[in-house]
């Protein structure tokens, strides 16, 4: 399953797949990042022109104090792509000359502030190389949700967009129950179909602006945007009662399997992602604590 970015890059894929030759994609261009914020990250830049700026609003947001909040923009004519600097204050330099409106060719080097993008074909056997290595730097291989580290970077701007807008969010940190009794009673290969299996339970549920990650071995967390605290641990709640009522392939050794489930929402003053983790991780401590198979929140219990 793919799902695309509200800005259109394709780090909002929950579930992440190598772009196939022919799958449609080759008609775009592609940017890469080649040093900066989102380092190895892709972007498409197809029939809709792209801004690339600081703003939430803009396609493909950078946020660096160095980049101007519309900084610059790309998009297809039909003799070929071109970018236009939107007057930002450090300039747009393409192959380090500084232009108001250019031609782009392949391989281009494009520097946005501290960010340089390379300008790739889309058909090109290097945009697809480009599109191997990040999904292995992001994705993690088991389960094929976002790693750690990637949840991280997107928990990070999820919280930037929410704050800008003034918009709720919530964050669920989900948690398979007793999982080591099951890789000791019928081994590693077991749990790993229970992994897999739960994650795709998981991933079955979300809607398409939720972003799921698995975040250690048996862990799982969810972003939820636009979600207060009850709509969030309304949604826990079926997640649990999702997972519960999974009946597990032979191979998982069990039949049935719960989590817990821990759900915390942003609150301004909220300035970094770990306390959002911590109120969260808090949350699935007591749902633990208090008999597993439930979910526990900040304010609903
Ligand atoms: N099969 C498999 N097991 C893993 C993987 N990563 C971590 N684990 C196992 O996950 C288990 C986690 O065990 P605990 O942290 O004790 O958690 P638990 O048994 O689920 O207990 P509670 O969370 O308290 O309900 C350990 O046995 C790890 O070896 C993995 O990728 N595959």
């Amino acid at each position: 399953m793919i799902r695309r970015d509200r800005d259109s890059t394709t780090t909002q894929r929950r579930t992440l797949h190598p772009a196939k030759v022919g799958d449609g994609h080759d008609e775009s261009a592609s940017l890469v990042v080649l040093q900066g914020q989102r380092l190895g990250q892709r972007v498409d830049v197809a029939a809709a022109p792209v801004t690339i700026g600081r703003a939430p609003e803009c396609e493909f947001q950078i946020v660096d104090r160095s980049v101007s909040r519309q900084h610059a923009r790309i998009w297809r004519e039909p003799s070929g792509y071109r970018i236009k600097d939107l007057d930002s204050t450090n300039k747009t330099l393409l192959n380090d000359q500084p232009i108001i409106e250019a031609e782009l060719k392949d391989g281009d080097h494009i520097s946005i502030g501290a960010c340089v993008l390379k300008f790739m074909d889309r058909s090109s056997v290097e945009a697809r190389y480009h599109d191997e290595i990040y999904q292995l730097a992001t994705m993690d291989p088991l389960t094929g949700l976002y790693n750690r580290r990637h949840f991280l970077e997107l928990l990070d701007r999820e919280l930037a967009r929410s704050a800008s807008h003034a918009r709720p969010l919530a964050l669920l940190i989900v948690d398979l129950d007793h999982f080591k009794s099951i890789n000791d009673r019928h081994g590693h290969p077991a749990g790993d179909v229970v992994l897999r299996q739960v994650s795709a339970a998981l991933d079955a549920c979300m809607r398409d602006d939720a972003i799921l990650a698995r975040i250690g071995g048996e862990e799982f967390a969810a972003i939820l945007p636009e979600h207060g605290i009850e709509a969030a641990t309304e949604f826990a709640r079926r997640l649990c009662g999702a997972v519960a009522a999974l009946t597990l392939d032979a191979q998982a050794g069990t039949r049935r399997v719960t989590v817990s489930i821990g759900v915390a929402n942003w609150r301004a003053g909220m300035a970094l992602v770990g306390d959002l983790m911590r109120a969260a991780d808090a949350q699935l401590y007591r749902a633990k604590q208090s008999g597993r198979n439930r979910v526990c929140s900040e304010a609903v219990s």
